[in-house]
């Protein structure tokens, strides 16, 4: 069964733009995302596109700041310190990655974690991991859970979650959230000693690797639920296509429940991002 990511994403906008709605009534605040972009990779502005037409969708304020590819990292830093003191911007995304003369470290580091919506300050992964309340937590790991619970009902305890991936921004937050369902959790990677074993103990299977169609049929338990978080793009046919980290067709036919790449965990992110900066709006605003 298709997990539907694009409709869960607009789901949960409606239940967003209520909540838009009455912190403007209610506290005369509206929620304020500005998403910084340096460079031009043409994925990346088909990304923020999508972004800035679903903030505003929702009643949200959108910005977008363009910053040239030779950017120093000194404007860069300038331009958040501006964003932080802010007080209209509750919400500040840096599209990663940063072109290589920049230290991502510490642009991540530079943001008020209190505007952090993508969750990567220290102090948020931090917060999450020691289970403390008015964390921002990344969006593709809140996705993740949100589509795996659309199909198996709220309550995941006991369940065997396999993560394979294990990155700051998805396969390690993932993992923890997870744990915090009262999930057995695995986490698994390319050193990983028998892969496709491992990953036939899952009852849900995260795939965050970033290798197109490498999880297939014989890799999972029939009746698992697969949640694809890959984005990658392939020749194929002489055409540009966009597949996942699970082979679709061969797993379809073996999983109880699987997200679709598109239409997956991606619109899920965009529709996380929108939450967080709500809450970072609700809680610190
Ligand atoms: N600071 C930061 N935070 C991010 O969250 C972040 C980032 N940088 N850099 C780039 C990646 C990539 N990413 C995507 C999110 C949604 C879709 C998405 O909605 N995809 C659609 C299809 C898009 C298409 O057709 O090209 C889908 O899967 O259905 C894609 C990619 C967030 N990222």
């Amino acid at each position: 069964m298709n997990i539907d990511g694009k409709q869960a994403a607009a789901d949960l906008r409606v239940k967003l733009t209520k909540e838009v709605e009455s912190l403007k009534a209610e506290r005369g605040i509206t929620p304020g995302l500005t998403v910084v972009l340096v460079g031009d990779d043409p994925a990346s502005q088909v990304y923020v596109r999508n972004k800035v037409k679903q903030t505003r969708e929702v009643g949200m304020i959108s910005d977008e700041i363009r910053l040239d590819e030779d950017t120093t990292e000194e404007a860069l830093l300038a331009t958040l310190a501006k964003l932080n003191n802010d007080e209209n911007v509750h919400g500040i995304l840096v599209q990663l990655p940063l072109p290589k003369h920049i230290n991502e470290e510490k642009i991540i580091a530079t943001i008020k974690p209190e505007k952090d919506v993508d969750g990567f300050h220290a102090m948020n992964s931090g917060r999450l991991l020691n289970g403390e309340k008015g964390a921002l937590v990344p969006c593709t790991p809140q996705g993740c859970v949100i589509l795996a619970k659309r199909h198996l009902g709220d309550d995941l305890s006991g369940k065997h979650a396999v993560i394979i991936g294990r990155s700051n921004i998805v396969g390690k937050p993932v993992s923890i959230l997870f744990l915090q369902e009262n999930c057995t959790v695995t986490i698994a990677h390319s050193r990983t000693q028998n892969l496709p074993s491992m990953c036939r103990q899952a009852d849900i299977l995260v795939a965050a690797v970033g290798r197109p169609e490498m999880v297939k049929a014989d890799w999972v338990k029939p009746g698992a639920t697969v949640i694809d978080v890959g984005i990658n793009r392939i020749e194929r046919d002489g055409k540009n296509k966009l597949v996942g980290d699970v082979d679709f067709d061969d797993v379809s036919a073996v999983a109880g429940g699987i997200t679709p790449v598109p239409g997956g965990v991606g619109p899920m992110t965009i529709a996380c991002l929108l939450k967080n900066t709500i809450e970072a709006a609700k809680i610190y605003g």
